[in-house]
């Protein structure tokens, strides 16, 4: 199954609607035909730049900014738990909720261009989808709490040197020949080597841990550090376009 975020005008920014669709992916990919999921999306530009900030610049509160972090993070937790292999093709640009995605998944094959980074802190918040949490997992420690606290993107060559990067595609032909020798072993072998993993995660609270990781966000989210730092972002956009 591949799920194409479609938004390039906007660098595949996510909205409610792409959320929604991501909830229809998690139900869709449980039937038992599903082998493999593929997360990617349109255009070269950006694999994902994070929350649509025109939409979420409006969540004021704590309060209403936890109702959409978490809702998000559900959906990243179900994806980190499919019983399959997830593979995120990261065609471009992976930043701040961007990046959580992409690290939900199994397996990252990033395009030679792309740069990719953990960028929340430059808006005065934490990653709140759970990314950070499972960047965490995924990187040796102080290799991932610089990612996060650096808040800045990396090059696919760097990102590959500190093992985000599970391939760097040049062509193509990368691509089709990682999922062609994927195809070769039996899906149940995939299934089995996915429920050691999960299984592993529940031990160790991974869902509990991502709840935190929501929560902190939301109060810093709350304050005026936060707004400003967004609100100098759409700005600088409105700026460059002043009849929008
Ligand atoms: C909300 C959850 C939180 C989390 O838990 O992680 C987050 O995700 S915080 C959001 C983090 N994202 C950002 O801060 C956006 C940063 N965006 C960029 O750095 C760049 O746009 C890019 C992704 C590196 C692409 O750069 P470039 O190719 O040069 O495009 P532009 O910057 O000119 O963008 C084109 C167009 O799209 C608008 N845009 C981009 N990202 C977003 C966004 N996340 N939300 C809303 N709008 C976005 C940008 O403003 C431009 O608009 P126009 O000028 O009107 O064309």
């Amino acid at each position: 199954m591949t799920f194409t975020i479609d938004r390039p005008e906007i660098r595949n920014a996510i909205n409610n609607e792409v959320t929604a669709g991501l909830e229809e992916l998690v139900e869709g990919a449980q039937h038992p035909s599903v082998r493999m999921v593929i997360i990617t999306a349109s255009g070269k530009q950006a694999f994902c730049s994070g929350g649509d900030l025109s939409v979420f610049h409006a969540l004021r509160t704590e309060q209403q900014s936890y109702r959409m972090l978490k809702r998000m993070s559900d959906v990243l937790y179900s994806i980190k738990t499919l019983p399959v292999p997830v593979v995120a093709v990261v065609n471009g640009a992976a930043v701040g909720g961007g990046c959580e995605i992409a690290t939900a998944c199994d397996y990252r094959l990033v395009w030679d261009h792309a740069k990719c980074g953990f960028i929340q802190g430059t808006l005065a918040i934490t990653s709140g989808w759970g990314g950070g949490t499972y960047l965490l997992e995924t990187l040796q420690h102080d290799q991932a709490l610089k990612m996060l606290s650096e808040a800045k993107v990396y090059p696919a060559n760097e990102l590959k040197d500190f093992g985000w990067a599970t391939i760097i595609v040049q062509e193509d032909q990368d691509i089709k020949a990682f999922f062609e020798r994927m195809k070769t072993i039996h899906p149940d072998v995939h299934r089995a080597y996915k429920e050691m993993a999960i299984r592993k995660w529940q031990k160790t609270d991974l869902q509990e841990r991502v709840e935190q990781e929501v929560r902190r966000c939301a109060v810093l989210w709350e304050r005026d550090a936060h707004h400003e730092a967004v609100d100098r972002f759409l700005n600088k956009t409105k700026k460059r376009n002043p009849s929008s």
